[in-house]
């Protein structure tokens, strides 16, 4: 079933509070066999999911192949409550094409300019959001802004792109735009190589941000864990990505115990996928047929999702979503 992010949301915001936390996973999805991949997993856990898309997955599906695969997903799913969501929309005019094109869920990353590259002010970032949680909200759709840019902890930190989240800003942010989820920095980053020695997140920032915003979700970005086994066997079977470091599960797991509701998985993906085409195109050379290949890539993202989903404690919690599509949302929001 189609419902917004924040039916799904408020079902982790609701656990927590009640002691039983789970974190949702929102997977990144570009093309039809990962879409599969992610349903998959989502029926055999019985998890409620959201599938996030970037603006560079809708220019590669024309927007429309995109849309259409995953309401084919969702209509041969329909237990499962799932969202579409926005993932780093930088202006109002992304926004509102994915409206359009009926995303539940807009994320809007005030946190650089519009080019996607330079480091925005506060007060851009606030104006921004607050325009599009606006625009958003009267049409029934959730907002999740950011404050903080991602990167390496152990980068110069305030010196570079790394900006870890203020929390006590953080409040002013949410006050000041009325987003319903708030992606923070932790000391992730987005990609495969995310750290050059131990993984550190900053915990204390999420525990911090979470006991002054009681009811804001949150969200934590670039949370692929790279898992070495994956990595491992794209480099036997000739690829090169030596160096490759995620944040491990049990990280994200003590992250959503601290007050985490939205963690956000696209890498893991690509790496599942990557891992199992090369070994089976090395093991099968004579194979020629996509759809072989395809459908070891598809059958090794199920696997890797079903592993969060079990890890971030989803699995079993789609009945607890409530039904809030964009109609609920649109007459709560009027209120
Ligand atoms: O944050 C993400 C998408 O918004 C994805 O992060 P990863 O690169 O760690 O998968
Ligand atoms: O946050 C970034 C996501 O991983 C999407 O990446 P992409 O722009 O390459 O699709
Ligand atoms: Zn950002
Ligand atoms: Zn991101």
């Amino acid at each position: 079933m189609l419902v917004t992010s924040k039916a799904i949301l408020e079902a982790s915001l609701r656990a927590h509070k009640a002691g039983r936390p789970f974190g949702v996973g929102a997977y990144n999805v570009n093309n039809m066999e990962q879409m599969q991949g992610i349903i998959t997993a989502a029926q055999e856990t019985r998890s409620p999911v959201i599938v996030q898309v970037s603006r560079g997955a809708l220019k590669y599906a024309q927007d429309k192949y995109l849309v259409n695969i995953i309401q084919a997903a969702i209509e041969l799913a329909p237990e499962i409550p799932v969202a579409v969501h926005l993932d780093h929309g930088n202006g109002m005019e992304v926004v509102q094409r994915a409206i359009d094109l009926g995303f539940t869920s807009v994320m809007i990353d005030g946190s650089l300019m519009e080019d996607g590259k330079t480091p925005s002010d506060f007060e851009y970032n606030v104006e921004v959001t607050r325009r599009v949680a606006e625009y958003a909200h009267a049409r029934g759709v959730s907002v999740e802004g950011e404050l903080g840019t991602l990167g390496g902890i152990e980068d110069d930190v305030g010196s570079g792109m790394t900006q870890l989240t203020d929390p006590e800003q953080a409040v002013e942010f949410v006050e000041r735009t009325g987003v319903d989820a708030l992606a923070i920095s932790i000391g992730t980053s987005h990609g495969a190589y995310k750290f050059k020695g131990e993984p550190k997140i900053a915990f204390e920032i999420i525990e911090e941000t979470r006991r002054l915003l009681p009811d804001t979700y949150l969200v934590s970005h670039g949370s692929s864990s790279v898992p070495p086994e994956h990595v491992a066997l794209i480099n036997r079977y000739g690829g090169k990505m030596e160096a490759a470091r995620g944040v491990p599960l049990d990280a994200l797991e003590k992250a959503v115990a601290r007050g985490i509701n939205k963690i956000n998985v696209d890498t893991d993906i690509r790496l599942a996928a990557t891992g199992a085409v090369r070994k089976f195109l090395a093991e099968n050379p004579q194979e020629f047929d996509p759809r072989a290949y395809l459908k070891a890539a598809r059958a090794a993202i199920a696997a890797e999702i079903k592993k969060r989903m079990e890890a971030f404690g989803t699995a079993g919690r789609a009945p607890e979503v409530p039904p809030w599509g964009l109609a609920e949302m649109k007459a709560a929001y009027g209120k």
